[in-house]
């Protein structure tokens, strides 16, 4: 059976965008690490599966797999990408959609510069919505890794992150550091570990280690988790610049309660075809 599919990016996170509105797709997480993969497979940082919503006034359901196969809650690069995907498609004419993700509500917007504006709710603190293991809820916390302890900023976008704030985006243990942080064990669903400088109070530098697959050229909930974060500690004032590897994004954040906006770009590489065949050959990814 073949199985078409968009390749796509927002600032180089990049994605396998599938239709699942009009065709049956169901991927076991080993099919889907293959397809990850950037020599046996296509290769993409997750997999973004495009659904029909249940609820009337919800126009689309948005699933997002990790490379590792992982289904996890939200990504925000992702988001800009499917409002795009979505019109090229002509699944909707509508240049605002409600989306429903294992979070909650996003609305991203194409707007008439080409951009997207992503409504990406508020963020959230407590530990137990993290999740994160603290008795206490803290602006930041302690957490010993194996040769050294990092103060981090513990942030929900509806995914889990941890935040910190280095000199230097360039010379940070991202590589070191960011699997420690992402498997510590005071974070039981994992975590997406930011590295960020604060440059000026309106303009961060930004590196993502990101749960299940690795560190990527941008990552949007992680801009909007820094964001908060460098507001909280009362290091940024909103709006703020987001310099990532890949580009930069702009985060509006009016503060506790209210929503995260982000906006940036979304980009079309190609679109495919792959038959599911692939998945019948005996394969060496693990
Ligand atoms: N790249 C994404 C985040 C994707 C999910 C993340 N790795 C997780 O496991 O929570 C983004 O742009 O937000």
């Amino acid at each position: 059976m073949k199985i078409r599919f968009s390749k796509m990016h927002g600032l180089g996170n990049d994605f396998m965008v599938i239709d699942a509105c009009s065709q049956t797709i169901a991927l076991q997480p080993e099919q889907i690490r293959l397809l990850a993969h950037r020599q046996f497979g296509i290769g993409f940082d997750q997999l973004l599966l495009v659904e029909r919503a249940d609820a009337a006034d919800v126009d689309f359901r948005y699933r997002i797999f990790n490379a590792d196969g992982g289904e996890v809650e939200q990504c925000g690069n992702g988001a800009r990408c499917f409002v795009r995907f979505v019109h090229e498609q002509g699944l909707t004419q509508k240049s605002q959609i409600v989306v429903q993700t294992a979070s909650g509500i996003i609305q991203p917007r194409l707007e008439q510069n080409g951009l997207v504006t992503v409504n990406m709710g508020a963020p959230r603190f407590a530990p137990a919505e993290i999740p994160f293991v603290s008795d206490t809820q803290a602006g930041q916390y302690a957490l010993t890794l194996t040769d050294a302890t990092v103060m981090i900023s513990t942030v929900s976008m509806g995914n889990p992150h941890a935040v910190q704030v280095v000199d230097d985006v360039d010379t940070a243990p991202v590589a070191t550091q960011g699997p420690q942080i992402e498997a510590h064990p005071r974070f039981p669903q994992h975590v997406n570990a930011g590295f960020m400088q604060v440059v000026q109070p309106q303009h961060i530098r930004l590196r993502v280690f990101e749960r299940g697959s690795g560190e990527t050229l941008a990552c949007g909930t992680g801009a909007c988790a820094a964001v908060v974060a460098g507001i909280q500690l009362g290091q940024l004032t909103s709006p703020v610049t987001v310099s990532t590897r890949g580009g930069d994004l702009t985060i509006d954040w009016a503060g506790p309660g209210q929503p995260v906006m982000m906006t940036g770009p979304a980009v079309t590489v190609f679109e495919g075809e792959f038959d599911t065949a692939l998945f019948s050959q005996t394969s060496p990814v693990r």
